[in-house]
């Protein structure tokens, strides 16, 4: 059903947005939209799985990633749409849009879901200017905030970033999906919809990062974000990381991206600039300081954005150390690693039907690169780290628990061999 509903959104967004181009692609915009109509048939009628043609950096891996598909399927039967598991053939419906797009010059690089993510970010205006006007308020007072103050800051910045998941472009299919409430203040009513909060674990963590024995320093030498959407959630990151880096609890941080446009909403270098510039050009006070003070932590490689052909990959992030191996030396460098959304959640448990009280580090099977925490708000059918009967009640009190997007969870792991 998202699959329907995220390609339908996205047809209409394209088909609006392609034809504003120039004479000179109207032929090229007829070819995508042939392609994406093809898709659509595929997908709506179980066609098998094809393999991509498009000769970019990673089609030789999203090959051989369908051959390994078919190897555990069998010969009996064709990897196909309906067949195959869910995160993959979701993630693979997401690249044979960009391939539509990319076979066609010269609208190749447009990012067919850009103007649902500008949108979003509009529309939460209200929102940004309220978490930008409490950033610089804490600021203010930073050198005067005791342990305790900081540590309730950062943990409302934590909770506000978790929240921001809540507006992901996928989950409604491309509708409105933005922030209207302030952010802080919507958080004690939404502490009850946290099922497992590990924050004074993250908490923990950047206070006692890998630094030298006796050195007396308290930060966190580095820090890194994967992303997930734009708009409103990415604001929340931004402001997260600047408290982060202002308090001293962390020294740079490393935000990790996506390479072309990903479920809708995802975050690519392009909406990460943009969103940093918006913030400066803005007609407020404090909204514009964050903006320029974001800025300038690029400007002085303080925080930096990277991006990983990985990301875009369907693999769970069991596979990363032995099928991205320079990604995972990456994140093993960071004193912490926060992984953003659902769909991160689903490749950090492979998306499978764990019983809900497993353990959070069974399901992550060996991926431990870093202290690492999920912040997710549920839309998908995988939870695990619950107490014994906590599934159950939900499961009564509200049967659509894992997937209405009301749930969160901030789900921490320390690898063992530390
Ligand atoms: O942006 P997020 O939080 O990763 O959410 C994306 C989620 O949306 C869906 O596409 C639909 O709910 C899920 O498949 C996916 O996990
Ligand atoms: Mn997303």
């Amino acid at each position: 059903m998202f699959l329907f509903s995220s390609f339908s959104m996205f047809n209409r967004g394209c088909f609006r947005s392609l034809f504003s181009f120039e004479k000179a692609g109207i032929s090229a915009e007829k070819q995508a939209i042939s392609l994406l109509s093809k898709l659509r048939n595929e997908l709506q009628t179980d066609k098998p799985l094809l393999e991509l043609m498009d000769g970019l950096s990673d089609t030789e891996s999203w090959n051989q990633y369908m051959q390994r598909q078919q190897r555990q399927l069998g010969d009996q039967e064709l990897v196909s749409w309906f067949k195959s598991p869910w995160l993959y053939v979701e993630c693979y419906m997401y690249r044979r849009i960009q391939e539509a797009i990319w076979l066609n010059p010269p609208i190749n690089n447009f990012d067919v879901f850009n103007e649902g993510k500008t949108q979003s970010f509009f529309e939460s205006q209200q929102a940004v200017m309220a978490l930008c006007t409490y950033l610089g308020d804490v600021q203010k007072s930073m050198e005067k905030l005791s342990e305790n103050q900081l540590s309730e800051h950062f943990n409302k910045l934590l909770q506000v970033s978790l929240w921001g998941n809540k507006c992901d472009l996928s989950i409604s299919a491309g509708q409105e999906n933005s922030q209207k409430a302030s952010p802080i203040d919507s958080l004690p009513s939404l502490q009850s919809f946290i099922l497992v909060n590990d924050s004074n674990m993250v908490w923990l963590t950047l206070n006692s990062s890998r630094r030298p024995e006796g050195s007396g320093q308290k930060t966190a030498d580095r820090v890194d974000i994967v992303l997930d959407n734009a708009g409103f959630e990415l604001v929340t990151d931004l402001v997260l990381a600047d408290f982060l880096v202002s308090s001293g609890l962390a020294r740079h941080i490393h935000f990790h991206g996506k390479c072309f446009p990903w479920f809708v909403s995802d975050v690519t270098a392009n909406d990460f600039q943009w969103t940093i510039r918006q913030t400066m050009a803005a007609n407020h006070k404090w909204m514009s300081k964050s903006g320029y003070q974001w800025q300038s932590y690029l400007n002085e490689g303080i925080w930096s954005y990277h991006d990983h052909p990985f990301w875009t990959q369907p693999h769970e992030f069991c596979d990363m150390a032995a099928d991205a191996p320079d990604l995972y030396a990456t994140l093993q460098e960071a004193d912490l690693v926060l992984f953003k959304g659902d769909l991160n959640y689903r490749k950090l448990t492979g998306d499978r039907a764990w019983g809900h009280t497993v353990d959070f580090c069974t399901a992550l099977r060996g991926f431990e690169p870093a202290p690492l925490c999920s912040l997710r708000t549920l839309k998908a059918n995988v939870q695990v780290g619950l107490q014994p009967g906590q599934g159950e009640k939900l499961s009564t009190q509200d049967p659509s628990w894992m997937t209405n997007g009301k749930y969160a969870v901030i789900q921490f792991h320390r690898p063992k061999l530390e």
